[in-house]
Order: C-alpha cells, then sequence, then structure tokens
C-alpha cells in the first residue's frame, strides 16, 4: 500500500464523524485532499465548510462545496485536518503547508478535532520534523535569534509568503519533551504569530491510515 493510499483511507474515514446539516472545519494538505473529495459525495447533506486555506477553499469551490467566512459562523462541530507529527498524547507538529495560523484558528472554534494521518507520522516524540514558526517578516532575523536560544536551528523557508502575508522560519533539532510549555514559549516572542505546535488544542479523535486499515485513537 502506498503512503498516499493510507492518506486516502484516512481521509475517507473522517466523513463518518460529518454531522448532518452542519457547517465543517476543513484543513490543508494532501491527506485533506482526500477528506474533501470525500466531503464531495455528501455535499447535499451539509451546509458546507470553513476553510483554513485558500488551496482548500479554491477546492471546496471547485467540488461545489460552499465556503463560510469563519466570522460568520458561531459553531464548528468538527474541524478535519493532517499533521506533520504526532504523538501518543495526541499533540502535533502542523505547518508543513504554511496554514498554520488558520489551521490553529479554525481549530480552535471547532468542538472536535479529527486528525487524519498516514501510519509514517506517529512518533513517540515530537521534533524530528522541523517546527514551522509563522512570523512577521520584519521580526525575521530577531526571532530566528531567539529560537537559537532556545535551542533550535531555524531556517528560513525561501520563497514562502503564508495566506497571511508573512514568513515560515523551519526549526530544526528540536526535541520536544514538553509541547505545551514550548508552543507558549515560542508564542510568547514579539514578532511570532504562531508556530506549528498544536499541544493545547491537541486532536480528539485521531485515524491513522495503515496496511491493516484504519485505525482510530480517542
Ligand atoms: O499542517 C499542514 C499544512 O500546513 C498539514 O496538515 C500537514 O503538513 C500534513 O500534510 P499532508 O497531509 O500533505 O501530509
Amino acid at each position: 500500500m502506498t503512503q498516499d493510499e493510507m492518506k486516502k483511507a484516512a481521509g475517507w474515514a473522517a466523513l463518518q464523524y460529518v454531522e448532518r446539516d452542519s457547517i465543517v472545519g476543513v484543513g490543508t494538505g494532501s491527506t485533506v485532499n482526500h477528506f474533501i473529495d470525500a466531503l464531495a459525495t455528501i455535499k447535499a447533506d451539509i451546509e458546507g465548510a470553513v476553510s483554513s486555506s485558500e488551496a482548500s477553499t479554491a477546492k471546496l469551490k471547485a467540488l461545489g462545496i460552499p465556503v463560510y467566512d469563519l466570522n460568520s459562523v458561531d459553531k464548528l462541530s468538527v474541524y478535519v485536518d493532517g499533521a506533520d507529527e504526532i504523538n501518543p498524547h495526541m499533540d502535533m507538529i502542523k505547518g508543513g503547508g504554511a496554514a498554520l495560523t488558520r489551521e490553529k484558528i479554525v481549530a480552535a472554534v471547532a468542538d472536535k478535532f479529527i486528525c487524519i494521518v498516514d501510519n509514517t507520522k506517529q512518533v513517540d516524540i515530537l521534533g524530528n520534523f522541523p517546527l514551522p514558526v509563522e512570523v512577521i517578516p520584519m521580526a525575521r532575523s530577531y526571532v530566528a535569534r531567539e529560537l537559537v536560544k532556545l535551542g533550535g536551528d531555524p531556517v528560513y523557508r525561501e520563497g514562502v509568503v503564508t495566506d497571511n502575508g508573512n514568513v515560515i522560519l523551519d526549526v530544526y533539532n528540536l526535541k520536544i519533551m514538553e509541547p505545551k510549555v514550548l508552543e507558549d514559549k515560542i508564542n510568547a516572542i514579539v514578532g511570532v504569530v504562531t508556530n506549528g505546535l498544536f499541544a493545547k488544542r491537541g486532536a480528539d479523535v485521531l485515524l491513522v491510515g495503515t496496511p491493516d486499515g484504519v485505525k482510530t485513537f480517542k
């Protein structure tokens, strides 16, 4: 079974958590793209979606799913998104696709975070995947120096501008033993918009595509 087939299986499995007549929170990435394909098959039964990126918005609209502005929505029962790494406590690293800030905002509104991954994303300790940090452009060098003080090796993601007009620093060589503590510390650096640790708001349900089928963790 290929990695993409495992992503697809996880994406389609998330459909069972979508409530009838609801507005669905939709994340970003190749696994979520499979979920959007699945969602399109029940579009007559849902009201629409709130999206975490311009890329997902374009795909949702192309498939005929109405996309709402988050400010016009006061309740999302579920948010479905992928992850770059997830540990047994359901803490995640996200932002490989540079959509971390909008993802964190939509996730904050949702009652339940449904994380969909293939089995390569499961880890014991977060940090092998470089931690993305979204930064206001003029603060880039200052924030990089502060991240070095926290023990990381930040690398500017050249050529990438986020949907919010900011830049990304990918922080290498962090062994993240206390994800909530580090999430707070990095967010407290002036010039940081947010970082890709989703620990204070982790996943509620994890669907993992494996060669033996989709495994569910709660
Ligand atoms: O956080 C993300 C985008 O910012 C994605 O959820 C994460 O990068 C996983 O992507 P994929 O499903 O393509 O492996």
